[in-house]
């Protein structure tokens, strides 16, 4: 049990001092190890309830962090979100007071599309604050808790101090167990339908013989209906234990859920060396591992696949080109493997210009959309979407990570996931279009990209349950 610790406080009134003499409010974070901290009990406590939540298992990094409550909210608006998000972000770190073994970072998620005047709908187009509490884990290392606040000058210290003990509380206390029993879901309805999909990549396709664009990726949406009690806390356990693959990721604000299990990194930035890649092209897995190499040797041969992932590439180092130097692209592309499909994938790296005025939030705001979501050229692509792709987007397909004091993190690429508002639940898949394509090839990429999600959230796989139906012959 962690009351509100005498050094925490006592690091409240040292920002409380330093708040008067600049008149401006002082971040400032208190940090201890917490040796008996798990993942999985960390990941239960910060999924449920209605605070606050932040949950990152990085596949790339081996970092995690689960996070409850806020001290400080950061929002932004329109195209320029990440920059201005990054600079009032540095701004507030650079004044920031640290004690111990303290890690702050800021965490949160941007939408796919912004509104390009700001405010026009109520929901801001990036949303990141710092933690009232939370624990990272990194591979090797002892968890380790941090506390942070915001003080103002004529904040009172032990006031100041308790919400960040009572979210720390809350993490580190067990949470009930998550319920393990057989769930069901069921799906309300598909958007676009299969025969709208057919319409839509038909008119893509054609859009592409017009040379409008070169590539275009197409998405669409099953919504769910959950019988989960609890369905994000539910369906992140799952994930976890889930041969899913990638970056598992859960964001909860304001009565809403982002959940994700990503494959795509956007971008990730430590001591001023950035790493990415470019992950496009996808055949399915086999479960027999002859046929699965053959599905691999397709990846790594069909023209098509190797035009759609080298699209992805060049705008990448191209993008970079505006805050970095020394940008290299692997010469030789792997395979991704993961449950139900496989991917081509180059891998960059870059050296960034100005450290001191390049975070990873500026490096999404380059970055984002790239062709392995968007499209190429980029406008001509997202105004085709935005015109023509039923639903919105929200959170899909867009930038969700963190950054430390110093500008470093992770940002990931919001794919495989869902958004969950109640017990409904909305599963997002989209498939790269470009010359060529054809939509019933296409709509069955989006339904194996979905697999995992749908089977976490408990759908049954209707192509094998219907291999299962009991026949009866008769005479
Ligand atoms: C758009 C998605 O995935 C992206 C599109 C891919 C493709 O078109 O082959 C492959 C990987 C991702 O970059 C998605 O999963 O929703």
């Amino acid at each position: 049990m962690i009351g509100v610790s005498p050094e925490f406080v006592a690091a409240c009134e040292r920002a409380r001092a330093a708040a008067e003499r600049s008149g401006r409010p002082v971040i400032v974070s208190w940090g201890t190890p917490v040796p008996a901290a798990s993942g999985p009990a960390l990941l239960a406590s910060a999924s449920r309830g209605t605070y606050p939540a932040f949950v990152w298992e990085s596949a790339w990094t081996g970092r995690s962090i689960y996070a409850s409550g806020s001290a400080l909210n950061l929002v932004g608006w329109g195209p320029n979100r990440f920059a201005a998000i990054s600079h009032t972000w540095r701004q507030q770190a650079r004044a920031a007071i640290t004690v111990a073994a303290a890690q702050p970072c800021l965490v949160g998620r941007f939408s796919f599309f912004s509104s390009s005047t700001g405010a026009a709908s109520d929901r801001p187009d990036g949303l990141m604050w710092l933690p009232a509490a939370q624990v990272t884990l990194r591979d090797g290392g002892e968890p380790v808790l941090t506390l942070n606040a915001w003080i103002t000058p004529d904040a009172i210290p032990e006031q100041a101090a308790r919400p960040a003990a009572w979210h720390a509380r809350r993490l580190l206390e067990p949470a009930p167990r998550v319920s393990e029993a057989e769930i069901a879901a069921t799906i309300l309805f598909e958007q676009p339908s299969p025969e709208g999909w057919r319409d839509l990549v038909d008119e893509a396709v054609t859009a592409m013989a017009a040379a409008e664009f070169e590539k275009v990726v197409l998405a669409r949406q099953t919504l769910v209906l959950t019988h989960s009690r609890d369905p994000a806390a539910e369906l992140l356990a799952r994930l976890a234990r889930s041969t899913a693959g990638g970056t598992l990721i859960g964001v909860g604000r304001d009565g809403e859920w982002l959940v994700a299990a990503t494959p795509e990194c956007l971008v990730r930035l430590t001591d001023g060396q950035v790493h990415t890649h470019s992950l496009a092209g996808t055949v399915p897995r086999d479960l027999d591992s002859g046929h699965d190499a053959t599905l691999t040797a397709r990846l790594q041969s069909d023209p098509k696949l190797s035009r759609e992932q080298a699209i992805v590439t060049s705008f990448i180092t191209n993008a970079l080109r505006a805050a970095c130097d020394d940008i290299r692209a692997d010469a030789a592309r792997q395979v991704v493997r993961l449950a139900t499909v496989q991917h081509l994938e180059t891998s960059i790296q870059a050296t960034v210009r100005d450290r001191d005025e390049t975070s990873v939030l500026d490096l999404a705001g380059l970055l984002h959309p790239t062709p392995a979501v968007g499209g190429y050229p980029r406008d001509a692509a997202l105004r085709w979407i935005e015109r023509r792709e039923p639903g919105h987007r929200g959170w899909y397909a867009a930038p969700v990570g963190w950054t430390d004091l110093s500008g470093d993190g992770e940002m990931a690429v919001a794919i495989r996931s869902a958004s969950i508002t109640g017990n409904r639940a909305t599963v997002y898949a989209g498939a790269g279009l470009v010359a060529g394509s054809r939509a019933a090839e296409e709509y069955e990429e989006t339904r194996w990209k979905m697999r995992p999600m749908l089977a976490a959230l408990g759908v049954p796989d209707m192509d094998r349950a219907g291999a299962t139906v009991p026949t009866l012959e008769v005479r």
